[in-house]
This record gives structure tokens, C-alpha cells and sequence, in this order.
């Protein structure tokens, strides 16, 4: 792995001497939005954008989501990169599940990067939605991805993963997840001292007590509806107990072992849009095998386990209709 510096490719880890052992992750470069009447430049039609993600990637994951939530398959094209982020960083090499590069024909996604800004300074990411009518990156944030994909395009349904109403809560709930959950886990699994993981660890288990605590009473972690909230949480937890809890000592409690989040997870991988997004041989490979990886787990070896049926039945309906439904 690595990133681009001055139009170059420079293989280089995450450097965490200067932070107290502390991970600390990059910012997107890519800011623009697709909107439904084009005025930002880039307008919401149909075949215009592609996507670049990784299944192995919590972050692409959830743009991926969105995009089967709101129909846009044949409406947004995808790449899949090979999950292993070796010393080129995400490539299109072949791998069982992965997808050449149809669109701009590159075998390094930073070439991708490179084309869009020859001067690109900084870590090649994925997601990466794409414009194929301008030749440049819209996007590479993850959370903006989504964003657009609810609202600012001109194809795809009409449902709303972000009502108006519910904004104010779920803002507060997914500034919790982010830092916390989401973001939470790689700041254990990267840190290099023992004071940041264990505060990185305690935090993370707090929250995962929060949000199991709000799902007894209501089925998604905002009242009675998925939102964007459930896409940002989702991402997480199942790659929880096959990933996190080996490879990134998350393991004071297995997703499995609380209270709702195990019938909770079951419930979303079970709606459209969500299991069948899920790669885990991707994500697997991913965690144990990248070279990000190689401080934790040299030997690259990708355990067997531990084997959890996302696929049996769940009893969330229960917390629905006893809210009135
Ligand atoms: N803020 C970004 C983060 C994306 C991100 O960190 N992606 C990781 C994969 S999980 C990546 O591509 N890392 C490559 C690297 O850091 O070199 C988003 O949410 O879109």
C-alpha cells in the first residue's frame, strides 16, 4: 500500500509515531455533489457516473448499499478491486468477485487518481464515484456518496434513507457511530501502544452497548424506518465477529453475544439491498492478508472462522408491532 506524492506512487504504511500510537485516518480530496438539476456541474442522469469500490471496504460498502436501496444498479456502473491492497494499493488484478477497470482500462486505481489530478497528493481510497462525461472524480467520500445517491439523481426510486424530519436524530446518531464504531475499530486495530487501544477499545464497546440499548425498542436505530443511519452501521457489524474481533482485539463481547444487535444485523442482511452486497471472502482477505496489515497478523494467514449464519431467522418484527405497527 501506499499513496501519491507529486505524481508519483510511493509504497508507505500509515505513520503513527507522532500521535501516541494513535491512528488517524485522511481526508477525502473529492468534494463535489451530484445534483438533481445538474447546477453543481454534475447532474443526476442515468449511465453518466461509475463506481469504484472494494467489498473488502466499509466505507465503499456502504455506497454500494445505497445503490441497490435506491435501484440504481443499471443506472451507475461499477469496478471491483482485488481486496488485497499490496504495494501498488488497490489494483484490478484478477481475483474471484473483483472487475477489471471498464471504464478508464487502468490496472492501479491510482491511476484513476492520477487522471482526474495529475498533482494528487495523498492516499488512493476507495469508494470513487467517477464522471465519464468530464473525466473526473465527483467524489471519493463515502459519506457524501450516499448523500447524493438518496437524493441527487434523476433515476433510480423515490425512497428517502434521509427524511427531512428525521435529520436533527439521525445526524446525532451517526456522529456517534462514526467515531465510535465505524472509525472506532480501526483506531484499536492500528493503534501501537497500549493506552491507545485500550482507550479506542472502551469507547467502542460503550457505544455498541448505546445503539443495542436503542434497538429494544424500536427496529431501526431511527424509530421505525431504515435510514442512512442502519447503511452506516451495517457496514461495521458485519464485518464484526469475522474480521474485528481477530484481527483487531475488538473482543470484549462478539456481535453475537448482545442483546439485539446479533437479530438486528440478521434483520438488514435479510432486506434486499443488504446481503448480497456482502463479500466475505473479500473481507477476510482484506483484513488479515494487506500490507496495512502486516504489523498485525505477519503471517498473512486468513483464519477459518468463525462461521456465523447470517441467513436464520430473526424476531425484529416483534419490536415493530410493539410499537403499534
Ligand atoms: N473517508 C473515506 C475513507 C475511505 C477509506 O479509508 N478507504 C480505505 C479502505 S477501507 C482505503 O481505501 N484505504 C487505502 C489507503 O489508505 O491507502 C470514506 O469514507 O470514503
Amino acid at each position: 500500500m501506499g499513496l501519491l506524492v507529486g505524481g508519483k506512487w510511493v509504497d508507505q504504511g500509515y505513520d503513527t509515531s507522532k500521535t501516541g500510537g494513535r491512528f488517524i485516518g485522511t481526508q477525502s480530496q473529492f468534494r463535489s455533489f451530484v445534483t438533481r438539476d445538474g447546477s453543481s456541474g454534475f447532474r443526476g442522469d442515468s449511465g453518466r457516473y461509475h463506481l469504484y469500490i472494494s467489498y473488502a471496504c466499509p466505507w465503499a460498502h456502504r455506497t454500494l448499499i445505497m445503490r441497490s436501496l435506491k435501484n440504481l444498479e443499471n443506472d451507475i456502473s461499477i469496478s471491483i478491486v482485488n481486496p488485497q491492497l499490496l504495494e501498488n494499493g488497490w489494483t484490478f488484478e484478477e481475483f474471484e468477485g473483483s472487475t477489471p477497470d471498464t471504464v478508464n482500462n487502468t490496472k492501479f486505481l491510482y491511476e484513476v487518481y492520477l487522471k482526474a489530478n495529475p498533482e494528487y497528493e495523498g492516499r488512493v481510497t476507495v469508494p470513487v464515484l467517477w464522471d465519464k462525461e468530464t473525466n473526473t472524480i465527483v467524489s471519493n467520500e463515502s459519506s457524501e456518496i450516499i448523500l447524493m445517491m438518496n437524493s441527487g439523481f434523476n433515476c433510480g426510486n423515490d425512497r428517502d434513507f434521509y427524511p427531512e424530519e428525521k435529520k436533527a436524530e439521525i445526524d446525532e446518531i451517526n456522529a456517534l457511530v462514526f467515531d465510535k464504531i465505524n472509525y472506532g475499530v480501526y483506531k484499536a486495530g492500528f493503534a501501537t501502544t497500549q493506552a491507545a487501544y485500550e482507550e479506542a477499545v472502551i469507547d467502542l464497546f460503550n457505544a455498541l452497548e448505546a445503539v443495542d440499548q436503542r434497538l429494544e425498542n424500536h427496529r431501526y436505530l431511527v424509530g421505525n424506518t431504515l435510514t442512512i443511519a442502519d447503511v452506516r452501521l451495517f457496514t461495521t457489524l458485519i464485518r464484526f465477529d469475522v474480521a474485528y474481533v481477530g484481527n483487531f482485539k475488538c473482543n470484549l463481547k462478539r456481535i453475537e453475544d448482545f442483546r439485539n444487535l446479533p437479530e438486528y444485523l440478521r434483520d438488514l442482511y435479510q432486506t434486499p439491498g443488504f446481503g448480497e452486497t456482502v463479500n466475505f471472502n473479500h473481507i477476510k482477505t482484506g483484513y488479515y492478508k494487506n500490507n496495512n496489515m502486516k504489523n498485525i497478523n505477519p503471517t498473512g494467514i486468513i483464519p477459518l472462522g468463525p462461521i456465523v449464519d447470517y441467513a436464520r431467522p430473526h424476531n425484529r418484527d416483534r419490536v415493530y408491532e410493539a410499537a403499534g405497527h
